[in-house]
């Protein structure tokens, strides 16, 4: 198996690989003025979820913020294998790190979540490898065929983003993260979201995403949702309250739930710090048609964290008009005056533009992006001595 390789990088040059149009290369300028090398080390995002619960998404938004411009937005083209290097950003697919392939899995009786089916020692390894300043020799899972490919080289950049099922679950690799997000879709959605591609991109029929749902069901209990106790930020998604008994899964209520006292990080809120704020929006600024937008804000508990949730039921009609929104919002770290909303209306061919999914994900974003900002300039600043003596 690949070990970690001791070379220095010699490029600036990095990885985007994203979920459902894995391995494609996309051009990424990125505006952080951070290097690994100069800055001591790259800055590491954890994004966990199952499969089929929007990771691809919420990392074509996250890859916006960060400056990847219009090609990061492009349609996927997807399926040529290997990790492909192009700007300042590196993103790792952790089904990379399938210790056992297709067959084997099948031979085992084990899912692809299952600990056994996944290398966690070398993956432990290469973030700490590439955290610290080193490239690895990278493993290749290859959706396409089932198989491990030959490894690639992978040049620490200045932050790598390691996305998958479980970028929590080992607490080695765990306490390699600077920050960590959590996808957690309610079953009902998840399904909905998973039938809609799975049908019409991979050609599988209901039954069989049925089936697989149901196979893995008891290792996502065990070994992927307990992740969220460890993150950062969760994204929830869940079933609307403004429809009685909705079963068709188009209006969604969302909830950003945002870990107190995380270093780097303090958590959006709406209105005012610390209070509980129930708001409809609706009205002269805002069009709303049925079932309507609810919005709220309230501090809570999440396994034993102070957290504070940020919450939103309901579609927007206009867009463009979620600049209304946006200015009743505080502590986004956005640059300038509306940059969410042009995020969103930039990104309005994405799944979830319209609803809290995208807009949480496009606040985490530009959280991120503020986080590693910080943590370069803390990394880049002389020791306190050496500044006095300057
Ligand atoms: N916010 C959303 N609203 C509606 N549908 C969504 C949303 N996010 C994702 N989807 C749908 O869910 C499906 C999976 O999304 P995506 O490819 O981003 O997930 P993923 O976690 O990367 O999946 P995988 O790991 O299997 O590649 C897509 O068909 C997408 O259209
Ligand atoms: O949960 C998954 C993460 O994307 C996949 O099912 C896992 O990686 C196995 O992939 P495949 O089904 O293509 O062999």
């Amino acid at each position: 198996m690949a070990a970690t390789s001791l070379s220095s990088p010699s490029t600036t040059t990095a990885a985007i690989l994203l979920g459902g149009w894995r391995r494609r290369t996309v051009a990424f300028p990125f505006r952080v003025t951070c290097s690994a090398a100069a800055a001591g080390g790259t800055v590491v995002i954890g994004l966990a979820a199952d499969s089929g619960c929007g990771k691809s998404t919420f990392m074509r938004r996250l890859t916006s913020v960060l400056g990847g411009g219009t090609a990061a937005a492009a349609p996927p083209r997807g399926g040529e294998p290997g990790t492909l290097v192009e700007g300042d950003a590196t993103v790792i697919c952790l089904d990379d790190y399938h210790s056992l392939d297709r067959a084997g899995r099948k031979a085992k009786g084990v899912t692809a979540l299952h600990p056994r089916a996944n290398d966690f020692e070398l993956m432990y390894r290469q973030v700490r490898a590439l955290k610290d300043g080193r490239a690895v020799e990278k493993p290749i899972y290859n959706h396409a065929t089932g198989l491990l490919d030959p490894p690639e080289l992978v040049a620490p950049p200045r932050i790598l983003v390691i996305e998958g099922l479980h970028p929590m679950y080992d607490a080695r690799v765990r306490g390699l993260l600077d920050f960590s997000i959590y996808l957690d879709i309610s079953s009902e959605i998840k399904f909905a979201w998973k039938i809609q591609r799975d049908m019409a991109e991979r050609g599988h029929s209901l039954e069989s995403i049925k089936a697989s749902i149901a196979a893995r069901k008891p290792d996502f209990d065990s070994y992927i949702d307990p992740q969220k106790q460890y993150a950062d930020a969760v994204i929830e998604v869940l079933p609307t309250r403004l429809i009685p008994d909705d079963d068709e899964g188009e209006v969604l209520r969302v909830k950003l739930i945002m870990k107190e006292g995380a270093r780097h990080f303090s958590p959006a809120y709406l209105f005012d710090e610390g209070s509980t704020i129930s708001w409809i929006p609706c009205g002269r600024k805002l069009s709303c048609s049925y079932p309507g937008i609810s919005f709220a804000y309230f501090p809570d508990t999440y396994f034993g964290h102070e957290v504070s949730v940020l919450e939103m039921d309901g579609r927007f009609d206009k867009l463009d008009e979620l600049i209304y929104v946006e200015s009743h919002l505080s502590n986004l770290s956005t640059r300038y005056y509306g940059e969410v909303t042009q995020q969103m209306l930039k990104h309005a061919d994405l799944p979830g533009s319209n609803n809290g999914t995208g807009l949480f994900q496009t606040i985490v974003g530009l959280k991120i992006r503020d986080l590693c900002e910080q943590i370069v300039a803390e990394r880049a600043a002389p020791p306190p001595a050496l500044a006095a003596v300057a």
